[in-house]
């Protein structure tokens, strides 16, 4: 063999439909692309080799027709099949039989003879050769009939008569029947007689069938389960056969031509033809007159079908082989940008390597239909992307076209190649570097339809359409969700910002009016996973719902900094837009949140405060907690924030959260031990008498970032505060000197009745207690009554309401107040603990 033949075999052998460039050829051979070159060229002169293009010029194996070829999806969906058929037709001495199974109309017969056809023209059979049929179901129920039916048949075939004999329906026989036929069948090599048995369910065994001599299996898809392109074709054929059939041209939109093609309820392809047949005669009767028919109207881009001209599928059919011809140059497409993405390169670099690739694509014989697709893709990005995200695309012709080859170069390699690995680390990568970019460009796949988002070939037009908008698109460095119940409540907030502000700064999710808190966070979780962690945080604005359950549970999805505002507006969500285009941090947009309305709520962190915070907390008022809070304050450097807190809302705090909850709290005080485990700093203010715990609050504070000097300071300001001196600089209205006697009056008899010795330190506290609250109550002008139900109380507290109605009496008559339950209740918890030891 010499070097040409030798360069022949291997490309035909390696790249049997592919178009190679030279260099592919080189590399396939082994030997220079100079000698490669002028070989390939006498190939070329010979008629052995097809060669297209100019810069690279591709070279392709001239491929004698086979009998195959007029078959729809003979490259395609048929290819396997037809590989099955063509070892079943050359096996010696006489071919094996086939057992084709497929729905009715999924054309078995018409490959049963496209099999005789090819039979004959590899001279495998004579031309004299005969293709006979039988079909099973005339003669269901009736076993005789059939065996004399197979019988008649048979007999046709002879020695020089040979030929295929096609039986089908087999479905319709009982088994003994079947029996029968399979035994002529096995038969095949002596008789000469070749089979084709046909069933309509794809399913043998489920049918009954035993088919066990052994045979090629050859199974045939439905309509629907076949490619776009395939679709496409069959249709055009069908309307090429009509305008033949009628004599007349017919004239039909691009939209009508792929709707018919797109349907997916068309499972059968003679039902296909049925359908196109019955449009025509519809169309027919309502003009039959004029000189052509226009299915679904007449427009400026109408497909015109002339007959005897099989134009159409001619055209069609030259769009597809173009685009399948480019395997090589897809995979060598998908490798550059892949290496292009890995290398951070601009995307106008890909975009640029995509658009190479789609000028290769002869589209010449098909503009009417791109055009029409460019169009309607078009239509479909103003209604997806720009009008709800606010990102518009150019209007130029150029621009759609290259958008619409980029889809239909996708749904080619998509119908007609493997699942592309090399695709997939694209698609990730993409999602990577443009993630809102992406998240659009999925959202627009989704409208246009489900098998759009089911193959990563589609990730291919995001090079071209989304090119001009990402750098906008990934400037905004925060995720914002607008939640609201009805109908279009929130997407139409977020049309109205996201288009005034010209950028996709809102996602929107319009919730059922009986939707559970679960839901709504599955709408949040799945937008949110869909987006990279935003730099600077998310958002969320909401219309009702509880603000702190909604904070903490997005905060499980994602541990950014989070924004959750409620009672959302147009004018907030628009506020927060432009803060966000300005690229405004995090604290600024936060805290203008706080200042929408008095109806509107905001919250940016988890717990009591985002600032370093202690806690101040006081059984004898907030109105102590507030003065002590001023001291400390005034004390303290800002950085640490005071908050004073109600004593029964710190215990339903320290019992409803977590440690997280106080994560930014140094320390509480109070005026009372504060039972339970929190593993937070709790101190009585009164032990600070103590050595101990005053340096344990001088730990506390400078681990807190306090200096020495101010934490010395507080100190001593506190014991201040805490003295009788305190006490008697704070009562505003009553006199010092007789209202820490009639404290020391009441202490003197729980002492007395309890028999037990306070310590000078609870002794101090209960006069600070009491005599505050002998001023509060003269000043509670609502004269509120806090009634506690006595039944509900424990032995020890009835009696020690009932002592302490007593020991109150005195100064309830000398001030004319009245001692509320909730205040002795109070008082109870502050002296339990030391009133109760001897017992
Ligand atoms: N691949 C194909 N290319 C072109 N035409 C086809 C193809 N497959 C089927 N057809 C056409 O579709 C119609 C239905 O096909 P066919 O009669 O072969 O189906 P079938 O599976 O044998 O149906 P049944 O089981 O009902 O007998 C025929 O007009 C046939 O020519």
């Amino acid at each position: 063999m010499d070097a040409i033949d030798k360069l022949y075999t291997t490309i035909s052998q390696q790249f049997p439909n592919e178009r190679i460039t030279t260099k592919q050829a080189a590399t396939a051979v082994g030997l220079t692309r100079g000698v490669t070159s002028s070989y390939l060229s006498q190939l070329h002169k010979r008629g052995k080799l097809i060669k297209t293009g100019t810069r690279p010029v591709y070279w392709q194996v001239r491929r004698a027709h086979s009998a195959f070829d007029g078959l729809i999806g003979y490259r395609g969906s048929l290819s396997t099949d037809i590989q099955h058929a063509l070892e079943a037709i050359v096996y010696p001495v006489n071919g094996l039989p086939i057992f084709m199974t497929g729905i009715a109309g999924s054309g078995k017969l018409a490959l049963a003879r496209a099999i005789y056809r090819e039979a004959v023209r590899r001279q495998i059979l004579p031309v004299t050769a005969i293709f006979k049929i039988v079909d099973c179901a005339s003669y269901k129920g009736q076993p005789e009939a059939f065996r004399q039916a197979l019988n008649t048949t048979i007999q046709e075939f002879t020695a020089e008569k040979t030929g295929y004999l096609y039986i089908e329906n087999l479905q319709a026989l009982n088994s003994s029947a079947q029996h029968y036929l399979f035994n002529d069948a096995n038969q095949q090599e002596a008789t000469g007689i070749r089979y084709i048995f046909s069933a309509t369910h794809a399913d043998s065994k489920a049918n009954g069938l035993s088919f066990k001599a052994a045979a090629v299996q050859i199974n045939l898809k439905p309509l629907n389960d076949r490619p776009f392109d395939e679709r496409i074709t069959f249709v055009a054929m069908f309307l090429q056969q009509q305008a033949d059939q009628i004599g007349r041209k017919i004239m039909i939109t691009p939209d009508k031509l792929i709707e018919l093609a797109a349907s997916e309820h068309t499972t059968n392809i003679r039902e296909l033809n049925n359908r196109i047949q019955l449009l025509c005669a519809a169309t027919y009767a309502q003009t039959p007159d004029a000189e052509q028919l226009s299915i679904a109207g007449a427009t400026a881009d109408a497909i015109c079908i002339t007959p005897n001209q099989s134009m159409l599928t001619d055209r069609i059919r030259s769009l597809i082989i173009s685009v399948l011809q480019l395997g090589p140059t897809a995979e060598l497409l998908f490798k550059s940008l892949s290496e292009s993405l890995v290398n951070g390169e601009t995307l106008t670099e890909q975009n640029f390597a995509v658009l190479k690739v789609l000028n290769q694509i002869d589209t010449t014989a098909s503009e009417t239909l791109l055009v029409a697709f460019a169009k309607r893709l078009q239509t479909a990005t103003r209604t997806t992307i720009t009008h709800r995200y606010g990102i518009g695309f150019p209007p130029d012709a150029v621009f759609w076209h290259n958008v619409a080859l980029a889809f239909i170069f996708a749904s080619l390699c998509n119908d007609n190649l493997p699942t592309n690995q090399v695709l997939t680390k694209v698609e990730i990568e993409l999602k990577d570097r443009y993630p809102r970019s992406y998240y659009l460009f999925n959202q627009f796949l989704k409208q246009l339809g489900p098998q759009y988002t089911q193959s990563n070939y589609y990730c291919l037009p995001f090079f071209i359409l989304m090119v001009q908008c990402t750098g906008k698109v990934e400037s905004v460095h925060y995720n914002a969700i607008l939640l609201a119940h009805g109908e279009k409540t929130a997407s139409s907030i977020q049309q109205v910002v996201n288009t005034l502000c010209g950028n996709y700064f809102f996602e929107a999710f319009d919730m059922p009016i009986d939707v559970s808190l679960e839901k709504i966070n599955e709408y949040v979780r799945s937008y949110l996973v869909d987006q990279a962690p935003a730099t600077k945080g998310n958002i969320v604005l909401f219309d009702m719902g509880s603000l702190r359950e909604m904070f903490s549970e997005i905060k499980k999805i994602s541990n950014q900094e989070l924004l959750v505002v409620n009672n959302v507006t147009t004018a907030m969500a628009l506020d927060i837009g432009l803060r966000v285009q300005r690229n405004e941090t995090f604290q600024s947009i936060a805290e203008a949140s706080k200042k929408y309305s008095s109806t509107t709520d905001a919250q940016y962190y988890e717990g009591l405060s985002n600032r370093k915070n202690i806690i101040v907390s006081c059984m004898s008022g907030v109105g102590l907690s507030e003065e002590l809070k001023k001291l400390i304050e005034s004390t303290l450097s800002p950085s640490l924030e005071v908050i004073a807190v109600d004593y029964k809302k710190l215990h339903d705090l320290l019992k409803n959260h977590d440690r997280q909850f106080f994560a930014n709290t140094q320390l509480i005080l109070t005026t009372t031990d504060v039972s339970g485990d929190y593993d937070l700093n709790i101190m009585n203010i009164y032990n600070i008498f103590d050595k101990a715990a005053s340096l344990k609050l001088q730990s506390v504070l400078r681990y807190a970032g306090e200096n020495q000097e101010s934490s010395d300071l507080l100190i001593e300001r506190l014991l201040r505060f805490l003295s009788i001196e305190g006490i008697r600089g704070r009562l505003q209205i009553l006199n010092p000197d007789i209202v820490i006697q009639d404290s020391q009056d009441i202490v003197a008899h729980y002492e007395d009745f309890y028999n037990v010795k306070f310590s000078p330190r609870l002794k101090l506290n209960l006069y600070m207690h009491l005599s505050l609250m002998i001023e509060r109550m003269i000043m509670d002008t609502k004269g509120s009554e806090n009634v506690i139900k006595q039944a509900t109380l424990t032995t020890k507290e009835q009696e020690f309401f009932s002592l302490s109605s007593g020991i109150f009496q005195p100064i309830e008559q000398k001030f004319n107040i009245r001692i509320q339950d909730y205040e002795i209740e109070l008082l109870y918890q502050l002296l339990k603990d030391f009133i109760f030891i001897a017992n």
